[in-house]
């Protein structure tokens, strides 16, 4: 049984939900707006009696939960006896980009309204098994099938470019920024870098500097001494001692304000710290590596980051590409996560129908990897045994927006036209890609070079 507090002014939905996990033998704290939610969070602290996640609706009467989430890490900052829950966030389709957003900000994960119960079950099941702090750490995996990676790298030539760099830096000691957009897997790509690194055997500790207050950046990073102020009931190690010896990964490193950009710099040059509240210095031996969505560089020509530190951590950059530049892996990567997922669920729907297979082509992914991992993720929780997974299992909206960014590609009610155009779309860019290298399309496209003339012809691509 958990202890959830769940956030959500709908009061029909609130009463819905509440119904459903109680009888799942959870307990709800029901909060129709921020304050109340806050309310609740202080006397679950005065209690002890903890709450094991939290369920947030995104839009509030007195805000967003992203407003709440601050409150919450301030309430932390008074009371460090007290963990950050896990927290899921319940969102519209519409506002997924700001889901996406909200997972840099220490939200777990975020499912689409209208909530299917097994998904909620599911997602809620995975966060209460994650030993949350803030950093978040990947879910311990209760079962590791013997033959399914991890991660999948891709076969194409954005991943071989990617993989290319990865291995060439691992094993330096050079400061490395990671830009790409959200979810596109800067952090896997920043563990992969540290595992190839002779520091794989000292801690990586992901930061995520998105979530941070100035007041929390520096004890966060730096650490304090006990006293150094009210609520420092005791010493506590700061990320970068933490991180000794290893590897420091700052997440969204372009959100942390100018006067922490200083501290920053003055560390990694120094290579000293000094906790806050402390006399004594601390020496520190970190590999920095930092990730951002935006070009740094801009920022630092535009005075909103700071340059001398862009070009301290610049030694190497890495661009990781979203998931829509990455066509010729897409269906691998579905492939993967079907695999994955279904190995998870303790499922076998293997079977994808064509249309279903389509739509998932012309969608553009703003959430990339961790968008495409969840939707699978969903379409195998929603489909029965035995069954085929069809388009009627992907949130309504995410259909409709598929359907309406394509009008002029192909009749909606045309699937099979629309299917068409997609495999054309996919052969021509995956041509352009290997310089019209016939042999290497057909290996990527994984069909024969027979099939790839008779389709060049079919579709009159020359
Ligand atoms: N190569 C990969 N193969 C399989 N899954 C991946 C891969 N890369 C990333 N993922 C998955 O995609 C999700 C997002 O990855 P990750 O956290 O590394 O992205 P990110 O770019 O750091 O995101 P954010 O900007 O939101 O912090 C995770 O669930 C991760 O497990």
């Amino acid at each position: 049984m958990a202890n959830l507090l769940l956030l959500e002014d709908d009061k029909t939905f609130s009463t819905i939900i509440n119904g459903f996990l109680t009888k799942h033998g959870h307990q709800l704290v029901l909060c129709p707006n921020i304050e109340s939610a806050i309310q609740a969070f202080r006397e679950s602290i005065s209690s002890k009696n903890y709450f094991d996640a939290l369920l947030l609706d995104y839009h509030l009467p007195d805000g967003n939960a992203m407003d709440f989430i601050k409150a919450v890490r301030a309430e932390l900052e008074r009371r460090p006896e007290a963990q950050f829950p896990p927290s899921i966030m319940m969102t519209s389709f519409n506002d997924i980009r700001t889901a996406v957003h909200a997972l840099r900000s220490g939200i777990l994960d975020y499912i689409t309204k209208p909530v299917h119960h097994e998904e909620l079950l599911q997602t809620l099941k995975e966060a209460l098994s994650r030993n949350q702090g803030t950093q978040q750490q990947p879910a311990a995996k209760a079962k590791k099938a013997p033959n399914i990676p991890e991660f999948f790298q891709g076969k194409g030539e954005a991943a071989e470019k990617l993989y290319k760099y990865v291995d060439l830096v691992g094993p330096t000691e050079l400061s490395v920024i990671i830009q790409g957009e959200s979810g596109s897997g800067k952090e896997h790509i920043a563990r992969t870098i540290h595992n190839l690194s002779p520091r794989r055997n000292s801690p990586f500790v992901a930061i995520d500097c998105g979530a941070l207050s100035n007041e929390l950046a520096t004890s966060e990073f730096f650490g304090y001494k006990k006293g150094a102020f009210t609520g420092a009931i005791q010493d506590k190690i700061g990320q970068f001692e933490m991180a000794n010896g290893g590897t420091l990964f700052l997440d969204e490193i372009g959100n942390l304000s100018y006067e922490i950009q200083i501290k920053l710099l003055r560390v990694i040059q120094e290579r000293v710290l000094v906790p806050v509240g402390g006399l004594q210095p601390v020496k520190i031996d970190v590999r920095i590596i930092a990730a951002t969505n935006y070009d740094l560089l801009n920022g630092a020509q535009s005075g909103e980051f700071r340059e001398d530190l862009y070009h301290r951590l610049n030694e190497f950059k890495i661009y990781v590409p979203p998931l829509r530049e990455r066509t010729e892996d897409l269906n691998s990567f579905i492939r993967y996560f079907i695999e994955k997922t279904n190995y998870e669920l303790d499922k076998n729907i293997t079977n994808f129908s064509p249309e279903l297979m389509s739509m998932l082509y012309k969608y553009d992914w703003p959430g990339n990897l961790r968008e495409l991992g969840n939707v699978i993720k969903r379409l195998i929780l929603l489909t029965p045994e035995g069954s085929t997974a069809s388009v009627e299992a992907l949130p309504e909206d995410m259909r409709y927006s598929i359907v309406k960014t394509a009008p002029q590609k192909a009749n909606p009610a045309n699937l099979k036209k629309l299917q068409e155009e997609h495999e054309k779309e996919m052969i021509t860019n995956v041509l352009h890609q290997v310089r019209f290298n016939k042999s290497k399309a057909a290996k990527i496209l994984q069909i024969d070079r027979k099939t790839l003339y008779y389709k060049l012809e079919k579709y009159q691509i020359s």
